[in-house]
């Protein structure tokens, strides 16, 4: 199965297409990137994944998997000879779920220019650091090498400059969330994240283009 050919539709900027990219590149899988046009999407893009239109999507030789949420696992088990994403007992399974499931709906940046947003975004922070306390992180969810939890949170590392120089995103500091610093220290020096986290400053760049286009009447 994992001699078939990998494509992955993905928007370099997209957070969801990072996850996919990080997982494919843990595992050591060649893969092709197919850049998607949002604005104009591909007959490819709309055909492989009908329900939700969006990137990313993966291409594993006839077969279509959408959503980050289940590539990442997808990967992981078609690749099984790398170290896994998720720890074998069934604990660490379901907390490893719930700590990604929580991942993708909190740490969002919601609305930038409302204080309560500002606010929630603050306090699951620390949630999420209680979150690591609990799984003794070290420095990843999944112990010495990133796993699902991981993979979910990592693009928060090349996304927090952005939403702190452009939505006044608060992050508590070291002091108060060492074991979410020393995570996102962790993260952004990992080889997977070189490959599949854009350069910092063109990501500013881009949003602020994106943020100019959408905003004209
Ligand atoms: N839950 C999805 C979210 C994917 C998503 O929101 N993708 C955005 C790009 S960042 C997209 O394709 N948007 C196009 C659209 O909404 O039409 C995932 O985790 O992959």
């Amino acid at each position: 199965m994992a001699t078939e050919s990998v494509k992955l539709l993905s928007v370099r900027a997209s957070p969801y297409a990072m996850r996919a990219i990080l997982a494919l590149e843990a595992k050591g899988v060649k893969y092709e990137i197919i850049e998607e046009d949002l604005s104009a999407k591909s007959q490819l893009l709309l055909e492989s994944n009908p329900v939700y239109k969006k990137i990313p999507v993966l291409l594993h030789g006839e077969k279509a998997i959408p959503d980050s949420l289940f590539i990442v696992p997808y990967v992981d088990e078609a690749w099984p000879e790398h170290a896994a994403f998720f720890p074998k007992d069934p604990y660490g399974r379901a907390m490893t779920n719930f700590w990604g499931d929580f991942i993708d709906k909190k740490t969002k940046k919601g609305d930038p220019n409302k204080e309560a947003g500002v606010s929630e975004l603050y306090e699951n922070f620390l949630t999420l650091e209680n979150g690591f306390t609990k799984l003794d992180a070290k420095p990843f969810f999944n112990g010495a090498t990133i796993g699902y939890a991981d993979i979910c949170l990592a693009p928060l590392a090349a996304w927090l400059p952005v939403f702190v120089e452009l939505a006044g995103i608060r992050v508590p500091t070291a002091e108060k969330a060492p074991k979410l610093h020393k995570f996102l220290s962790a993260i952004r020096e990992h080889p997977a994240t070189k490959v599949a986290f854009p350069d910092p400053d063109k990501l500013l760049a881009y949003v602020i283009l994106h943020l100019k286009k959408t905003s004209q009447p």
